[in-house]
């Protein structure tokens, strides 16, 4: 059995409920430890805002440095490779990931053309479900050697990591056979029309050139936010800069770490994570305009803890933006 739960939180005007999930073993909140609740400046729910200013902004730039010395092979081994991507266990993260967006791209709600995946890393497995969904598909990093390793496989030259297991994987959620799996990637390779450079702490992280103006139409990002933020307030804050690449209504689907402070970029490159609690999740994205439709969480069993960060847990989110007639309406009755 997975080690994984739904959770409700009550945030000021919202009930935020999963719908149609029972609880799970651990009835709760998942891996929340309030051990750490931020850095630096950070407090209570939202982590000290009157302290954002320089220090966010050196350890953003910080961050930017830290990020040209990440090593897209090594960060596939450490965390795209067995046990961390076991195909065979149920309770191992990554197909615990698969499942998630596999699920929320095919309730029915999620539709349209264009899917942005934001801070892709050098990674595939997050598109592989919605691209069966979306007929342009778009992928972003912001750093060159990570957009080269998904330009390689895109070209079909392979890299570092053979994502055929995890397409075969995805088939089998899909009900088809995984020996189809040559026809998934070659749909991947269709519908994916470009690989942008992106910052995420810009107030327009993409390049304006060739978006549709009223947004895409679903944004996923996987452990991209949360591991480029110097502190809560910054996380929050790139949240609404992304939430600018989505059109009202869109659909965004967020999976990120659960009290990590560090993960390993690379050999010797420990890059620093913001240590976020659910309930921070939620409070940034009812923050920044989202309304929460499901937040899973996962606990890593002992034997996933390979050393290479200190998560705890990984968090999964299905959220809508609000229409703007629906922030009005909000407003009205605060
Ligand atoms: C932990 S990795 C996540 C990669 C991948 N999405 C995954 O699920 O494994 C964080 C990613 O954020 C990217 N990144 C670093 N700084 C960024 C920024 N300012 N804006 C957007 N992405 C950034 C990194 O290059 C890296 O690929």
């Amino acid at each position: 059995m997975l080690s994984s739960t739904s959770c409700s939180f009550y945030l000021p005007d919202t009930e935020v409920q999963a719908p149609g999930f029972s609880k799970g073993r651990r009835g709760g909140r998942g891996c929340s430890k309030g051990r750490r609740g931020g850095r630096g400046c950070s407090k209570g729910r939202r982590g000290g805002r009157g302290c954002r200013s320089n220090m966010g902004e050196s350890g953003v730039a910080a961050m930017a440095v830290t990020y040209q010395k990440f090593d897209p092979a090594a960060y596939l081994q450490y965390n795209y490779t067995s046990p961390r991507a076991d195909f065979e266990r149920q309770d191992s993260v990554v197909p615990w990931k698969l499942a998630c967006l596999h699920r929320a791209f095919t309730e029915g709600d999620i539709e349209g053309d264009l899917l942005i995946d934001v801070g892709s890393g050098p990674t595939l497995y997050q598109v592989l479900s919605g691209c069966e969904i979306f007929n342009k598909v778009l992928l972003t990093d912001f750093v060159e050697a990570n957009r080269q390793e998904l330009k390689r496989w895109l070209q079909g030259e392979g890299g570092s990591l053979d994502w055929t297991p995890y397409i075969q994987h995805v088939c089998k959620l899909e009900g088809r056979s995984p020996c189809t799996w040559k026809e998934k990637a070659a749909r991947l390779r269709e519908v994916v029309s470009d690989v942008l450079p992106i910052d995420v702490h810009q107030a327009q992280p993409l390049a304006p050139e060739g978006l549709p103006p009223q947004g895409a139409d679903c944004l996923v990002s996987c452990f991209c936010l949360e591991s480029v933020s110097p502190d809560l307030d910054t996380f929050t804050k790139a949240l609404g800069h992304i939430s600018t690449l989505l059109r009202p209504g869109g659909h965004l689907l967020l999976i990120g770490a659960l009290q990590e402070s560090y993960y390993l970029g690379g050999p010797d490159l420990r890059i620093p994570v913001v240590p976020l609690n659910e309930a921070q999740v939620c409070a940034a994205l009812q923050d920044q305009g989202f309304s929460l439709i499901r937040l899973e969480v996962y606990t890593l069993p002992q034997d996933m803890k390979v050393g290479v960060d200190d998560v705890c847990g990984v968090f999964f989110v299905k959220a809508r933006k609000i229409l703007k007639e629906d922030v009005r309406a909000t407003r009205g009755n605060m």
